[in-house]
């Protein structure tokens, strides 16, 4: 009975391999259990508005215009509590003078300004009656300059993909959206460096440079609405940090626009670059609340010539760990994302998505990405990997993909999770960094601890940055869920010298968790650097920084 299912599981795994089949054939028959499942039955069925997975690839658009629909969100103003600073209130004159700046492009719709006053998650909303549209970084000058004579405060807006609420205004904030200054302004064929305006969209700066020959340094499940500005603004992090690092290595220049109209213009394409202070990084995560980014320089590695997905099933959490090392030890190099997601996350895509799953059910998944310049080399490296995490119990069950449309269909799987999450009703996230060995205790703890009171909890994330996304669902939004979360959740993460935000910044929601993560004296300057770029404190407030008492 071994050996066939064995080898039913063979022609799954190995599918370019014929010459190892032997190999495999011994590992299952030396113990492991597979199951037999066909790639038909593995490629997700047609999804809804979000995509569709099968001949065309799951392109997962989040689009700020047409956020889900459902009952009316609370506003901040109203939710939280959040007093509205001293700005002055734009008034007709206002938007005269923006009409003269931008002419044609000053947004009072109220369609328009209704989708853009809510976060994509439908968690926060303000109240802003106008929306500007500039195309270059002169008319972002020339609008900041006016705001901050006005004091009049200003919302920074990309792809308003953000999980934290740093995207939206609290109050009247007026939106300045990057939406319209989406240039590519050139591209460097041998070095792979990229200049483009910051409101160019990630999934298409991705099919930009791999029509060339390279990659986006960075890769996120919100790709196809998140705008590359307020990638850099958020330090996003996302599936390639593994491979290439953070946005403070690969980000080589940037142009920033201050909050008093000046432009900084370090929009450098030098690798290396030891003149003093380096101002750019300042702008890397600061969410807008130091400047304005306008365009952004990026290296951008040489695209992978082979590239494979394994998808696996493993037993406990203890064995995601041990399938880690051992495959950091067997891949060396080629190993590129290491993503973990628990059975309760395989539920919510299948339930809410009609995603289906291409391994046995299992408590954990694990995802794998090996990206290399040789596929008989890659290839030859996880099957020895995968023998030996089959043959000693790691791993029960899996599937690997080395064509495009598969390598889609098993990512969206992971990148899924958190539009899966959406769907399933009012969603508390916390995105913590945190020794890799205790990652999922919380996830267990907070299982036991809420009970009924939560609809579901479910930890995944990028196991291979020490980053779990912990999820917590309810029907709608409960007071009293929230603050059986926090502090909690932040008090835990402490205790283990964690950060309350691994990639998704503070925004509005996390704010007020900083002092978790950093010491007083951190803080303290973080403040004075604040009020040395934007001493008037216009700049995407109520966000990033605590109130000051
Ligand atoms: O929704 C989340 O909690 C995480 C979103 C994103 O960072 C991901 O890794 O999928
Ligand atoms: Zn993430």
């Amino acid at each position: 009975m071994l050996p066939q299912r064995a080898r039913a599981m063979l022609r799954r795994l190995v599918p370019r391999q014929p010459l190892r089949l032997f190999q495999w054939q011994a590992a299952c028959a030396r113990g492991a259990s597979v199951q037999r499942r066909t790639w038909a039955s593995m490629i997700p069925r047609p999804l809804g508005p979000w995509g569709a997975v099968g001949n065309s690839p799951p392109v997962c658009r989040r689009s700020s215009s047409t956020p889900a629909s459902g009952p009316e969100v609370a506003l901040t103003q109203e939710r939280y509590p959040v007093k509205r600073l001293p700005f002055s209130t734009p008034s007709e004159a206002d938007l005269a003078a923006f009409e003269r700046i931008i002419p044609g492009r000053v947004v009072t719709d109220t369609e328009v300004l209704a989708a853009s006053n809510v976060d994509w998650l439908r968690t926060v909303r303000g109240c802003s009656r106008v929306l500007l549209r500039p195309r270059t970084s002169e008319e972002v000058a020339h609008i900041l300059r006016y705001c901050h004579e006005r004091n009049l405060a200003v919302n920074p807006q990309g792809g308003n993909t953000g999980m934290v609420g740093g995207s939206v205004p609290v109050f009247d904030e007026i939106i300045l959206s990057t939406a319209l200054m989406n240039q590519v302004i050139s591209f460097h064929s041998v070095s792979g460096t990229l200049v483009c305006q910051a409101g160019c969209i990630l999934e298409e700066l991705s099919q930009y440079v791999e029509a060339r020959g390279f990659v986006m340094p960075l890769d996120l499940g919100a790709k196809g609405s998140c705008h590359i500005g307020g990638n850099v603004a958020t330090n996003a992090g996302g599936l390639r940090f593994l491979r290439y690092g953070s946005l403070h290595g690969t980000v080589l220049g940037l142009e920033v626009v201050l909050a008093d109209g000046t432009v900084l213009n370090c929009l450098s394409t030098l690798r290396k670059d030891n003149t003093g202070y380096d101002l750019k990084q300042l702008f890397i995560g600061s969410e807008g609340t130091l400047g304005v980014i306008t365009a952004v320089s990026i290296q951008c590695p040489p695209k992978p010539q082979a590239v494979n997905v394994a998808f696996l099933g493993c037993p406990g959490f203890a064995e995601v760990l041990q399938t880690f090392s051992t495959c950091k030890g067997l891949l060396g190099e080629i190993l590129s994302a290491y993503e973990f997601m628990d059975a309760e996350c395989m539920w919510l895509v299948r339930h809410h998505l009609h995603l289906t799953s291409p391994v046995q059910e299992s408590p954990f998944y694990v995802l794998i990405e090996t990206s290399g310049s040789r596929a008989e080399h890659d290839a030859e490296k996880l099957n020895d990997f995968l023998e030996q995490a089959l043959r000693s119990g790691l791993v029960t069950d899996g599937t690997v993909a080395t064509d495009q449309m598969k390598l889609k269909a098993l990512w969206a799987l992971r990148e899924r999770i958190s539009e899966a999450l959406s769907r399933d009703g009012y969603v508390y996230k916390y995105d913590l960094s945190l020794p890799t060995d205790t990652l999922y205790d919380l996830v267990t703890d907070l299982r036991a601890r809420l009970g009924s009171q939560a609809k579901r909890v479910v930890g995944y994330g990028h196991l291979g940055d020490g980053n779990l996304h912990l999820n917590v669902t309810s029907e709608d939004f409960s007071r009293s869920l929230l603050d059986a979360l926090e502090p909690y959740v932040y008090e835990w993460t402490a205790g283990q010298r964690g950060s309350v935000s691994a990639e998704h910044g503070l925004g509005f929601k996390k704010k007020d968790a900083l002092h978790y993560s950093k010491p007083p004296a951190a803080l303290r300057l973080m403040q004075q650097l604040k009020a040395l770029l934007d001493p008037k404190g216009i700049l995407n407030p109520y966000k990033t920084l605590p109130a000051q008492a």
